[in-house]
């Protein structure tokens, strides 16, 4: 269309399926100027539910994404939808948890350092000090907070405090190996994701390569998930397996599990902060 310099939006959308939901918003993106480039939705044929992911370009000034909401608010009011519309270059602030193991926190920092990931990890907290230094390394505060049995409520509220302080939109648990209360699962409801060192549902728990040991897998894997008070439950994002056999001990599962773990969580993150994500109940819908 117009030749004036535009923004990228992402509208994401979903509600209970009914004629007419594609109708009114590309209606309403061609009255608001805006072309569309790419869109992807899903109807859920077996609960009647309708998921719905725009990217598009709208006329470039400031009071555009303000416009945009406002109006987009009458559209989505008939449809009891549930909707975000963001500029495209709005990056995710991300807190990552982690215990002792690296990998997977190495591999978000070099991926947020290079460019790979567009978010902004601006803080990690610890129960341990193992990491500090390459975390300070990249310029983000390191925070340490131990946690015992007689500590997690005050550690569980010092990790509210950073959330708040450092206006986090996702918390990422990159082997953070201490189990959330219910009540911290309920306050980070939809914006905490864990990666789990197994192809779930198998191996859930602690030591799951010990399991696939003693079991004789021959792939194993790791599972990036929502956090809910049900341990290794949440709904499920991404998947990543690996080819194994008789010959590797519970340490090479783990050393080949890492590279499974740090993609899977990657990738995780990714969809999460593109708005290519829907919980429908115990389980995702990803429009990608
Ligand atoms: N509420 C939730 N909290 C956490 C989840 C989750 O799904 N829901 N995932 C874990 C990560 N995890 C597996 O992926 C996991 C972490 C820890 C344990 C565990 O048994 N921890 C022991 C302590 C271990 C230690 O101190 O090293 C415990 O908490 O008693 C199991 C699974 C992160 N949190």
């Amino acid at each position: 269309m117009g030749t004036s310099p535009q923004t990228e939006h992402v509208l994401t959308l979903d509600c209970p399926e009914a004629p007419g939901i594609v109708h009114a918003v590309s209606r309403f993106l061609l009255e608001h100027g805006s072309d569309i480039i790419d869109n992807q939705q899903f109807g859920d044929r077996r609960d009647g539910h309708f998921f719905m992911r725009v990217r598009f370009a709208a006329t470039a000034d400031e009071t555009a994404t303000g416009t945009l909401r406002r109006d987009f608010a009458a559209v989505a009011a008939p449809f009891a939808m549930r909707w975000h519309l963001e500029p495209v270059s709005t990056r995710r602030r991300v807190l990552v948890m982690v215990s002792r193991y690296g990998h997977c926190l190495n591999d978000l920092l070099f991926r947020t350092r290079s460019g790979d990931l567009p978010v902004d990890v601006v803080a990690v907290v610890s129960n341990h000090r193992d990491h500090e230094a390459l975390v300070t390394w990249h310029g983000i505060p390191f925070f340490h907070v131990p946690v015992t049995a007689a500590t997690k409520p005050d550690a569980e509220a010092r990790l509210l405090d950073l959330v708040d302080s450092f206006d986090v939109d996702l918390v990422v648990l990159a082997r953070y190996m201490q189990v959330l209360s219910d009540g911290l699962c309920s306050r980070l409801a939809g914006r905490a994701i864990n990666i789990h060192h197994s192809f779930l549902p198998s191996f859930k728990g602690a030591k799951p390569y010990h399991q696939a040991h003693e079991r004789g897998v021959k792939l194993v894997g790791a599972t990036a998930h929502y956090v809910t008070a049900d341990l290794d439950e949440g709904p499920i994002i991404a998947q990543e397996v690996i080819d194994v056999d008789h010959s590797h001990t519970p340490e090479n599962l783990a050393a080949i599990g890492r590279d499974a773990e740090s993609a899977a969580l990657a990738r995780a993150v990714r969809w999460h902060c593109e708005g290519r994500v829907f919980v429908q109940g115990r389980r995702t819908v990803i429009l990608r």
